[in-house]
């Protein structure tokens, strides 16, 4: 047998905090039904992601595997989530890109909904703006991009790619589907996630108090 060409023993580091995280994140109802998915990189050209179909909020150490940065499986043939081009897109273009999370919350879901047609969502204003990499003020906005969804990863992917030409961003809605966030650890990919959470829910709940 040909050695791994990563380390596994940063594997196992990644599947525990990729288990441990998102057992926290299922407890607050954020991925039903199986929904969402979630991976953590292992190296410049590996990285560790949630095989497809799992009860995410159950997660066990075979439930991770690991994929190149073109997304194929690699000394496995379990398969990987059906977003996996969603997530090794941003590891491979952005290098200080080290966790990649998506959930399906139904504040994020209703959120996006809602900003369909307008293709995006501007929040601004708030203290936890703060919370992403590089805001220092609540005197600030955040665009959050709303595209459609699609079963096309490709197109879906390339959708993806013209928003990160045009701006720094560190996640985005789809239509009627969820939110993906990232950033360069667990931890901060983390805060960026429930800080999009927070904000869309504050968003969702002035609404509907000004009808
Ligand atoms: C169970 S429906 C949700 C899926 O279609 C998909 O959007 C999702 O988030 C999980 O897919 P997965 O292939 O398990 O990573
Ligand atoms: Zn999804």
């Amino acid at each position: 047998m040909s050695p791994l060409p990563y380390d596994a023993q940063r594997l196992s580091q990644c599947a525990a905090s990729i288990i441990s995280n998102v057992r926290e994140l299922s407890d607050r109802g954020w991925t039903p039904a199986t929904s969402s998915n979630f991976s953590e990189r292992i190296d410049e050209r590996h990285v560790a992601i949630t095989v497809s179909g799992r009860d995410k909020g159950r997660l066990v150490p075979d439930d991770i595997m690991v994929v190149d940065l073109d997304g194929r499986p690699v000394a496995t043939d379990r398969k990987s989530s059906a977003e996996t081009l969603l997530h090794t897109q941003l590891y491979a273009r952005h290098p200080d890109v080290g966790c990649v999370l998506h959930t399906h919350s139904q504040t994020q879901t209703v959120a996006s909904r809602l900003f369909a047609r307008e293709g995006c969502m501007r929040i601004e204003g708030y203290e936890l703006l703060k919370a992403f990499r590089g805001n220092e003020t609540h005197e600030t906005a955040l665009d959050l991009p709303v595209l459609p969804n699609t079963q096309d990863m490709p197109a879906l992917a390339a959708q993806v790619e013209s928003l990160l030409d045009a701006q720094p961003m560190w996640g985005y809605l789809i239509d009627g589907h969820g939110l993906y966030a990232w950033g360069r650890d667990m931890a901060e990919a983390r805060r960026h996630l429930e800080a999009f959470e927070f904000l869309l829910g504050c968003e969702l709940e002035l609404r509907r108090l000004q009808r």
